[in-house]
């Protein structure tokens, strides 16, 4: 297949992450990720040339997106007590990957997962839910709840990234996507994360004086971390933090 991921580590392309094993029982969705910000680090052999106006909206709305994105840090940043220009730094060239999910259906929907349950090793992510199929759930006080998409709404998923460098204020959430018998579903998400050269870790101006609840890994090490192992709940979050 002309798209179909390359084993350089990115996961761009189609096909399956978070693959560790033969026997493993797999998530019952298609993938396809492409790294659309910044413009330097976009690999356009990815990027399929039919339907032929693809590659013109993916840019198109991935720049829109961003400016959404800024505008969100910006009110975090606000929210925090914390100087903008610190947000503007940490997420400098405002590094951003789409994930195409693909679900179809199953008729023993019961039995499979369309995405296990992790949260998302990024600042934030905007999830577009495209046909009006529901499936993601979000884990609120140990409960599943379903998440209806509301017309023309995007979904903001807070990730990993933000609930460190809050020193928790914010938390990241708990979801997985779950597939049905008769239609197929289509999630498109935009990651928006930080600079790859950061060093992960609660943020001085919010901690102040207070305790520090996790301790500091670079953000490379945090990817790597992330993509090594299936999906498995705040995984991240469970690592880097000092007390339970
Ligand atoms: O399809 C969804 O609603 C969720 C997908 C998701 O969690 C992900 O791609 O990280
Ligand atoms: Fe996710």
């Amino acid at each position: 297949m002309v798209y179909k991921q390359d084993n350089d580590g990115t996961l761009q392309g189609y096909g399956q992450a978070f693959v560790m094993s033969e026997e493993q029982k797999l998530d019952w969705s298609d993938l396809f990720y492409v790294m659309t910000r910044p413009i330097t680090l976009r690999n356009m052999k990815f990027w399929p040339t039919s339907p032929s106006t693809f590659r013109d909206n993916i840019d198109r709305y991935s720049f829109e997106l961003t400016k959404l994105a800024s505008c969100l840090w910006q009110y975090i940043a606000k929210n925090l007590g914390v100087a903008t220009e610190v947000f503007a730094q940490l997420f400098k060239d405002h590094p951003q990957g789409m994930r195409f999910n693909y679900y179809p259906p199953c008729p023993e929907a019961d039995k499979v997962i369309g995405v296990s349950p992790h949260s998302d090793a990024t600042g934030f992510s905007i999830l577009l839910q495209i046909n009006d199929v529901q499936g993601l759930q979000i884990r609120k006080d140990g409960e599943w709840i379903a998440v209806s998409a509301l017309p023309n709404a995007f979904i903001v998923n807070l990730g990993d990234i933000t609930e460190v460098l809050s020193n928790g204020l914010y938390k990241s959430i708990e979801h997985r996507a779950m597939i049905n018998t008769e239609n197929p579903r289509i999630s498109l998400v935009a990651f928006h994360g930080p600079d790859n050269s950061i060093m992960l870790q609660p943020l001085p101006e919010v901690v102040g004086d207070g305790k520090l609840n996790y301790g500091s890994m670079s953000y490379q090490e945090l990817m790597k971390a992330f993509f090594d192992k299936k999906l498995e709940g705040k995984s991240i979050i469970d690592k880097l933090k000092l007390f339970n």
